[in-house]
């Protein structure tokens, strides 16, 4: 504990003791959803809303109940909207995009922007606007506004904002500001850009792969064990987006050694998380079926630069540079119909809260099964609207302080 009580930040593992972690409770910007744009929008159905809220809300207090402290992305965000004047005009400037608007619109917007109350900005910040709810005059000098359409967009919803894992995540004592791959998800980083750098809870915190040059994202990267990264290269991480973080995390000693792992690109696995996550210091659950193909580079820091050496079978290279004999998977011997359905629903995307202890979505029947009979105790959350995002217990979650391994 530090002096205001609360746990250090940071984490040097998936496993350590979780002290608090950020999660999004969704809120309008999945109400933004429709046939037409949830493909665009990184979404495979359009989810029951208040039904999604409590799922979320039922996750964040199983968290609490074992004893981890939840900070909400929106009540953050307006926290810090409400006391930085640069905070609003870094997120309003991040939302409001001329080249789509025009300088006409995008003026009157951002300054009508600069007068609405933290909680209403950061509401649009978050979920968006159409044209259909701007507040200027209707007969304004803008084509832009003449000619759309009263439901398009004036600025985009950010519904996988519920995925806080992607947009930052931490390494040792520092946060990670992402660069997300894909348009409907770029501007999430707006946010918890600004978050980190103005809230108070966050003063002092430094910042790793501050560069950002190249896409990384949260769901790819995954802390084997002190001083051990593992980075998922596939639908989002980039090849250069990887060897900039390994150098980067290298250069602030936040690790000696990065795995890169490369992973189909595709929807189903467009995440390394959504394929193994870590159950133990010791064990991953993993996807059975690439069980004994996935590989990995090993980039190793060196006095001089770096070496790479590779690609190797994932789970011997792992084990070595974790400097253990073995890293055990736990084996969920599934038929490989099964694997797939439950691949599919986030059956391999687990959130420890201490070594052996995960959440993991209940309708992966199977898979929990075969944790509890490896010695894992799970706690079940329901998920079936939460679960149209394509994203379980670890992509829905940011660890913000574990106790160190
Ligand atoms: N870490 C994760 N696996 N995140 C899941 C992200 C899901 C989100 N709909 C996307 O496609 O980006």
């Amino acid at each position: 504990m530090n002096a205001s009580g609360s746990a250090p930040l940071g984490a040097n593992s998936e496993v350590g003791q979780l002290r608090a972690v950020l999660l999004h409770r969704p809120g309008d910007e999945l109400k933004r959803l429709t046939p037409r744009n949830n493909d665009q929008l990184l979404f495979d159905g359009l989810p029951w809303v208040d039904r999604a809220q409590e799922e979320h809300d039922a996750f964040a207090d199983l968290l609490r109940s074992r004893g981890v402290e939840v900070l909400l992305l929106s009540d953050l965000l307006s926290e810090t909207l409400g006391a930085s004047g640069a905070a609003r005009i870094q997120g309003i400037g991040a939302a409001v995009d001329p080249r789509k608007l025009g300088h006409t619109l995008a003026q009157e917007l951002a300054a009508h922007l600069r007068r609405v109350p933290a909680p209403e900005l950061s509401t649009i910040l978050t979920a968006g606007m159409t044209f259909d709810e701007l507040p200027v005059a209707a007969n304004t000098a803008s084509l832009v506004r003449r000619m759309h359409h009263g439901g398009d967009f004036v600025i985009d919803p950010l519904p996988n904002l519920l995925f806080t894992r992607d947009s930052s995540f931490w390494i040792g004592p520092r946060v990670a500001i992402t660069s997300l791959a894909l348009p409907a998800r770029v501007r999430e980083t707006s946010l918890t850009d600004i978050i980190y750098a103005h809230h108070p809870r966050f003063r002092g915190a430094r910042r790793a792969y501050e560069s950002h040059t190249a896409p990384v994202e949260g769901g790819d990267v995954l802390l084997l064990a002190p001083g051990v990264v593992a980075v998922g290269v596939g639908e989002r991480t980039t090849p250069a987006g990887a060897e900039a973080l390994a150098r980067s995390v290298f250069e602030d000693e936040l690790a000696h050694t990065v795995l890169v792992v490369p992973i189909a690109q595709a929807r189903a696995s467009m995440h390394l998380d959504t394929v193994c996550t870590m159950v133990d210091h010791d064990a991953v659950v993993m996807y059975p079926v690439i069980q004994d193909t996935l590989s990995a580079f090993t980039i190793h820091r060196e006095d001089k630069g770096v070496s790479i050496r590779g690609a190797d079978p994932f789970l011997a290279a792992a084990a070595e540079a974790m400097g253990i004999g073995k890293l055990r998977v736990i084996d969920t011997g599934l038929d490989n119909v099964t694997a797939e359905r439950e691949q599919w629903d986030d059956g391999n995307n687990t959130l420890a809260l201490a070594p052996g202890v995960v959440v993991a979505y209940e309708r992966n029947v199977e898979t929990n099964a075969r944790l509890e009979a490896s010695g894992i105790e799970v706690l079940r959350i329901a998920g079936s609207e939460l679960g149209s995002g394509r994203g379980g217990p670890r992509c829905m979650s940011c660890p913000v302080a574990r106790d160190p391994l």
